[in-house]
């Protein structure tokens, strides 16, 4: 059990060890930061072993027992010693003076420590926030929200402890080598005892230990757990309220918490052994070194500087063990972050190297076909064109493909074959800024943000006036209701937008797209939640507005598409028709009344 044990922590701290030097090779870290922690803690556990030989040697020359120190090198160095030194009063200001440095020292290395940790974090943390940003969008939808608030929030803080504790590791295995160097100038026999005594409290350490890395996962997921459930409180708090849901909510979250409490005290609880397994080792191992110094006639006084620095030697032994626990527990999580930030495994939407100056002819779909995974087709070779300065109305049942048409459109997927072309060039390789700053997207779900109304209209155009922001509020309907508030357009506006209707966000989001001044124009069904009679008014303000220009209109309402130039009717992914509204629109009107007439004849049958 205990070999077992001890191969799968010393698994996990390979494992660990493996991914932190990875991760700073992503990050990045000043090439300085090891050699000066290393070379801080090495003489600062010199000063620390210095100091206690010359307590003890000032213990013997106080005593007058310096005469019994005999030959050998503990004898020597005690000759050396009073050469030097002098005195006891010299001796005494030598110790006082290294008790200092090492306080120097360990202070020091305690400030750059954590000063680099920390950098460390913060460069793992924006890093993994880019990544988010940057990576396909597809990547990003099989990715947890919560998994990243996880690695942000908390994960990303634990590379920089996990550093700490690797430069930890490093200074208590040269803090043990110099104590041992030092003891074995003392007594080699004393050496060889303590040696096997350590090894042996190690082995015992590995019995008390627990698969920690196990422990590490178990703690990973029920904090992922508690996340999600978090952010689906946040998320959903309308809906969970709305169904009487929050009885069952809280269940849950409870029954998270307490499992995240249990897996939170087995850490602490295995941690903890190492403490009093350590400190009553010793206590044997000391004991049975004063003993066979007896046996051996090992004299008092060298017996008496093994046993304190054994002492002494103790709390570096716990640290390393510790780390060592630690570091086995943080496998997990340092796993995470790793796969957060690392881009090898990540696909990353192309930039593009041709510069688009205006929208001059054209947008046109050649054979395209596209869909989420492999082996769903969504859109199967569609061919059709958007013309410049015109209005294009798409229309369709719904899970036609109408918006995936809109996120082929925004480069947030790239077809599957077949090609998008923008006055003749291929859209992936324009370059991608070039292309979206022509664009301007609103639609049924108007993403509103933490912010008041011009925060969220200013999305569109970061440095807009505030006049500027007015205007294209009130061509998009929002003075109506925004400038009789008390605050107006310093009205704070929640994530979800819940003090505003339906209607009002989609008028926001309008608002926006008319700001952006963009060269095409896409309205995903933006306007759905509106009456008739406002769609009307509100589009022909901002028609009034931004004039004439290559706007792609989607909708389920063929009254609205009745005023387009042209209109596509995409059916099932692929086009059905396209041509003038006056032809299309009753095709696909026959067709819906087809589709009623067969579901109402099925109704009947049953
Ligand atoms: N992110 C996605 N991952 C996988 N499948 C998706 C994804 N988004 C949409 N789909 C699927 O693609 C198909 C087309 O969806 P799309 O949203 O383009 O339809 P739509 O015509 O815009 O529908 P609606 O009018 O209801 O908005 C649907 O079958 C849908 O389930």
């Amino acid at each position: 059990m205990s070999d077992a044990n001890g191969a799968i922590r010393r698994g996990a701290v390979r494992a660990s060890l493996r991914d932190l030097s990875h991760l700073l090779r992503i990050v990045g870290k000043p090439r300085w930061a090891t050699p000066a922690l290393l070379a801080l803690g090495f003489l600062s556990s010199l000063a620390e072993t210095l100091g206690i030989t010359l307590i003890l040697l000032f213990l013997y020359l106080v005593s007058d027992r310096i005469t019994e120190t005999g030959n050998g090198l503990q004898g020597r160095a005690l000759g050396l010693a009073i050469s030097w030194f002098g005195s006891p009063t010299r001796l005494a200001f030598a110790i006082l003076l290294l008790i200092l440095a090492r306080g120097a020292l360990a202070l020091l290395y305690s400030l750059i420590s954590s000063s680099i940790g920390e950098r460390i974090s913060e460069r793992v943390r924006n890093l993994v926030h880019e990544q988010y940003l940057r990576v396909a969008f597809g990547h990003i939808q099989r990715h947890e929200q919560s998994q990243l608030m996880e690695v942000l929030g908390t994960e990303s803080w634990l590379v920089a402890q996990a550093y700490g504790a690797v430069t930890r590791l490093i200074i208590n295995s040269c803090s043990i080598f110099v104590f041992a160097v030092f003891l074995f100038t003392i007594s080699w026999k004393i050496l060889v005892i303590a040696a096997i005594g350590s090894i042996a409290i190690s082995a015992i350490l590995r019995i008390f230990s627990r698969p920690a890395r196990d422990l590490g996962h178990q703690v990973k997921k029920i904090h992922q757990s508690l996340g999600e459930h978090m952010l689906m409180t946040l998320q959903a708090l309308r809906t969970i309220r709305a169904y009487g849901q929050e009885a069952l909510h809280q269940r849950r979250f409870v029954q998270s918490s307490a499992a995240a409490r249990k897996a939170s005290l087995s850490m602490i609880r295995l941690s903890s052994w190492i403490g009093p397994t350590t400190e009553i080792g010793y206590l044997g191992m000391l004991g049975a070194i004063v003993l066979v110094s007896g046996w051996w006639h090992i004299s008092f006084e060298v017996t008496l500087a093994a046993v304190a620095l054994l002492y002494r030697l103790q709390p570096h032994t716990q640290e390393f063990e510790s780390n060592l626990l630690f570091l086995a527990q943080l496998q997990p999580q340092l796993r995470s972050v790793l796969e957060m930030v690392q881009s090898e495994d990540k696909e990353y939407p192309s930039q593009g190297t041709i510069a688009l100056e205006n929208l001059n002819a054209s947008i046109v779909f050649e054979h395209v076909s596209f869909g989420y995974d492999q082996n769903t087709p969504v859109l199967t070779d569609l061919s059709f064109e958007i013309p410049a300065g015109e209005t294009t109305a798409l229309i369709g049942a719904s899970g036609a493909g109408k918006t995936t048409i809109v996120n082929l459109l925004l480069r947030l997927y790239e077809p599957t074959s077949g090609d998008i072309k923008i006055d003749g060039t291929r859209l992936q390789d324009i370059r991608r800024d070039d292309w979206l700053s022509k664009i301007a997207v609103t639609g049924q779900d108007v993403d509103l943000v933490e912010g008041t109304v011009t925060d969220n209209i200013r999305m569109a155009k970061a440095d807009a006036a505030e006049e500027e922001i007015i205007v294209a509020a009130r061509s998009a309907g929002v003075a109506s209701f925004v400038e009789d508030l008390p605050e107006q357009y310093d009205t704070w506006i929640g994530q979800e937008g819940l003090r505003f209707s339906g209607g009002q966000r989609q008028r926001i989001g309008l608002a926006r797209a008319v700001l952006r001044n963009p060269d095409f124009l896409i309205l995903d069904e933006a306007t759905n939640a509106l009456d008739t009679a406002l769609e009307d008014q509100v589009r022909r303000a901002i028609d009034r507005q931004l004039g004439k220009r290559t706007t792609l209109l989607i909708t389920h309402r063929v009254e609205t598409a009745r005023d387009a130039a042209n209109v596509i009717w995409i059916e099932n992914g692929k086009v059905n028709s396209q041509g003038p509204a006056s032809l299309v629109v009753p095709q696909y009107q026959r067709r819906q009344h087809e589709i009623v007439r067969d579901s109402d004849a099925e109704d009947k049958g049953r």
